[in-house]
């Protein structure tokens, strides 16, 4: 793996769904002039190719032959993030109740993994002036060495009050059947073998649940801040 330019700062930022890793990351990476990498959108990516190619999200077998075969292209720009997956817009696809239901399975598989923290590792090292990357194995897995790293937690109640909120007008949704379905995938993200989600332990836990976002943006402003005043 390559090393980054001295003056690049690799921001981990890990933690369950709804805690507000992306609307954090985003900001944040905008404020400071860092690239910016989501990725569950990979994940939820090679699950939508795994869909409509008719490879069976519940066999493991069948996912990780195919786990070679989809071109997954992240645009790293905070303002206007982008993936494509065989040249192909997937921006919208991903966010399915679908896809969401199945990407817990399909990550869990090794092959998909090993695959998804290449290409990971490699947008992380070519990002010159540093990243902030979020999802929920990056500070324990793909890059250990990030220059800082936060675990966002806040409770359930919360993270399907949030979500809910999001999918109002899109998908039909109820706040008990949201709240169900992120605990299950929590649970399986968290349970799996393969890199589970996990805490580092060297990461800043911020529990978000009686934060604002602008105040959760704030505090890794300032954790970001505090770390590259500290390497002068
Ligand atoms: N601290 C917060 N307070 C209230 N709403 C928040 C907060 N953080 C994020 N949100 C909202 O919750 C939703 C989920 O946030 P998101 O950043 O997508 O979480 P994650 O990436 O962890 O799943 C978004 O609509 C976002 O605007
Ligand atoms: N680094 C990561 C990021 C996401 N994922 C998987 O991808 C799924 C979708 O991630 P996401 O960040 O888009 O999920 P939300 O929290 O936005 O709902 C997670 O539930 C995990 O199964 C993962 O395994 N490892």
């Amino acid at each position: 793996m390559e090393t980054a330019a001295p003056s690049a700062v690799i921001v981990a930022i890990d933690g369950p769904s709804g805690t507000g890793k992306s609307s954090t990351s985003k900001a944040v990476a905008a404020k400071l002039g860092l690239r910016y990498l989501d990725t569950g959108a990979q994940y939820r990516a090679i699950t939508w190719w795994m869909i409509t190619n008719g490879v069976d999200t519940e066999d493991p077998h069948a996912i990780a032959v195919a786990a070679g075969k989809p071109a997954i292209v992240s645009g790293t720009d905070p303002c206007a993030p982008t993936i494509t997956v065989d040249g192909l817009d997937a921006s919208g696809p991903i966010r399915t109740k679908e896809v969401t239901s199945k990407v817990s399975a399909v990550s869990a598989v090794p092959e998909v993994r090993t695959r998804i923290t290449e290409l990971q590792r490699t947008i992380a090292a070519d990002a010159d002036g540093g990243i902030v990357v979020e999802g929920r194995d990056i500070g324990t897995t793909v890059l250990p060495d990030a220059d800082l790293k936060v675990f966002l937690t806040a409770s359930a109640e919360a993270r399907a009050a949030r979500r809910s909120g999001e999918l109002k007008g899109k998908e039909a949704t109820d706040l008990a059947a949201t709240k169900e379905a992120l605990i299950k995938r929590d649970a399986a993200d968290s349970g799996r073998k393969t890199s589970p989600l996990a805490k580092a332990g060297d990461a800043v836990e911020v529990d978000t649940t009686e934060l604002t976002l602008d105040q959760v943006i704030e505090c890794v402003v300032t954790l970001v801040e505090e770390k590259r005043a500290g390497r002068k």
